[in-house]
């Protein structure tokens, strides 16, 4: 089974957990990839027609992770306009995670989860686990969850 981890990442948080989940599953022998939605130009949280220097395909993977930082309260544009270009996703196996700065449950992790979650249900994939890591001083003890969760289940 070929994994895909296809992250979008601007201050490096949500790449972090990506190579730290990537170290893990190259330690158990498991086949993965990291790759980077890279937008063109600057993107805010009212973007629209956001447009790709670097478009990952997800083709080639058989399951797939992707991470994200949330942005005003939901899913970040460049991830949510990435997600939407997707062709198909039927039969593959996916998980997401998001990255957050605040700390309350209202402030957008479980927004941008919902986000992730349909726009890959209407694709066909089918989203088997999740996770929001606030970027706080507990971020290590739940990134160290986060990796043994997706472990278990890929
Ligand atoms: C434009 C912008 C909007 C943000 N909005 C939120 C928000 O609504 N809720 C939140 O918890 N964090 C918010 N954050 C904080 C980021 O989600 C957090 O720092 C994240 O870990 C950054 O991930 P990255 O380093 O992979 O880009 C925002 C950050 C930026 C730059």
């Amino acid at each position: 089974m070929k994994i895909g981890i296809v992250v979008y990442s601007q201050t490096e948080h949500t790449y972090s957990v990506a190579q730290k989940l990537q170290e893990k599953f190259q330690e158990e022998g498991k086949e993965v990839e990291i790759e980077r939605i890279v937008p063109e130009g600057e993107v805010h949280p009212g973007s629209k027609d956001i447009k790709f220097e670097t478009l990952p395909d997800v083709e080639k993977y058989d399951a797939l992770i992707f991470g994200s930082p949330v942005h005003a309260f939901s899913l970040a544009p460049a991830m949510k306009a990435y997600l939407e270009q997707i062709p198909s996703l039927q039969n593959k196996k996916i998980a997401a995670f998001v990255t957050k700065g605040l700390p309350f449950n209202w402030t957008g992790g479980n927004k941008a989860i919902d986000k992730i979650k349909d726009i890959c249900q209407s694709k066909g994939g089918s989203i088997i686990g999740t996770e929001v890591v606030v970027w706080n001083k507990s971020r290590d003890k739940k990134i160290g969850d986060l990796i043994r969760k997706f472990s278990v289940i890929f």
